[in-house]
């Protein structure tokens, strides 16, 4: 056998890679507005998304069959199986492009399961990335983002990073203008939240209410204050229509967005469908006083602080 045949089980194919790693971002709506239930289960939206430095990452290495393994925050939550949404990024692509799925994918995750940060989707994205760097599939961004839309309606966001305006269920991506940079403290809560529970709690409020649910819209005010970079004007800007859901089904998350707002955050808002709490500071030194007023909260199980925007997934 001449030394550069191809030997199964023992490394990957010619023109394949053996582990790569993807690092893709959590993110916080820093507006959602939602519209009224679809025929298809899912709300109209209108978000601005934007990518925060906590991180997951995807390794992906070659291997025979498909296998997930996990460690960092939640890991425990994790399922390991085709439930996994880094499971089924891999199965899709490799589908999509007729190969077997034989991969290792490892997560390391820095993002909290179930909080309203988009872990899965992060690992959604991360895993497509991956794999198609690993097997050489050369599939552009767009055929990516297609991909990434199947997956999960935040999949294409963790894909895309920054800052930008989702509509439809959320996955038609606009990047939005945004300046500068922002210092941003989370609160992790003790257990997490499902997301179409919280959807679910707010058709059901708005019906008990008698509203009928509007068209979804992002005020100008916010864009206006991205655009000038100007935290003060983003912080008295940021709106999200699942708040009301998700403190009536979980009410101890209004101590922990009052316990921030007393320390001085320039804004409170609920991450996503929550139960994450995010907080906007105006500098590092004000991020941190409000860390520390979180970190004695009971409510609260553990705070990190970040930077945002951060770039989409991408390889290391
Ligand atoms: C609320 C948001 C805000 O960015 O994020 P999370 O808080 O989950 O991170 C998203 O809309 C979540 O997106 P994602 O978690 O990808 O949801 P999907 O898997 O697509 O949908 C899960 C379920 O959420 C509900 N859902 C989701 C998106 C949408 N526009 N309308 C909905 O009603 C539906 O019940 C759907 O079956
Ligand atoms: N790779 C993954 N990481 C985390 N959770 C995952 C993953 N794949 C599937 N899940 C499932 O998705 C649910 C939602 O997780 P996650 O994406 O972290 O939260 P959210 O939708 O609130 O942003 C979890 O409870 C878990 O059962």
């Amino acid at each position: 056998m001449s030394s550069a045949a191809y030997i199964p089980d023992e490394g990957p194919r010619p023109g394949e890679t053996e582990s790569v790693t993807v690092r893709v971002p959590a993110k916080v709506n820093l507006a959602l507005s939602v519209g009224p239930l679809r025929s298809d289960g899912y709300h109209d939206l209108a978000t601005v998304f934007h990518a925060v430095g906590l991180f997951d990452e995807v390794n992906a290495a070659a291997a025979d069959t498909l296998a997930v393994t996990c460690e960092g925050e939640g890991q425990v939550e994790v399922p390991l199986d085709d439930t996994n949404l880094a499971w089924r990024a891999a199965e899709l692509l490799a589908r999509t492009v007729g190969r077997s799925p034989g991969v290792r994918l490892h997560l390391t995750k820095g993002i909290p399961v179930a909080g309203g940060m988009a872990g899965g989707s992060a690992d959604a994205a991360g895993a497509l990335v991956a794999c198609d760097a690993l097997w050489g599939t050369g599939l552009s961004r767009d055929d990516l983002h297609v991909l990434a839309a199947q997956l999960g309606s935040d999949v294409p966001f963790a894909l895309h990073g920054g800052t930008a305006m989702g509509t439809g269920r959320g996955e038609q991506i606009t990047p939005v203008l945004a300046r500068g940079e922002f210092h941003w403290v989370f609160a992790f809560a003790h257990d997490g939240l499902s997301t179409p529970a919280v959807f679910h709690e707010l058709d059901r409020l708005r019906e008990a209410a008698g509203e009928e649910a509007t068209a979804p819209g992002v005020e100008d005010e916010l864009l206006r204050a991205l655009r000038a970079g100007d935290s003060t004007l983003l912080g008295a800007a940021l709106r999200n229509d699942l708040t009301r859901p998700a403190t009536s089904l979980r009410p101890d998350l209004r101590a922990t967005l009052q316990a921030g707002r007393e320390a001085g955050a320039l804004g409170t808002l609920l991450s996503g469908s929550g139960p994450t709490c995010a907080f906007l500071a105006a500098d590092a030194v004000a991020a941190a006083t409000v860390a520390a007023a979180l970190e004695a909260a009971p409510s609260v199980r553990a705070v990190r602080r970040a930077l945002g925007p951060a770039a989409g997934a991408h390889l290391l």
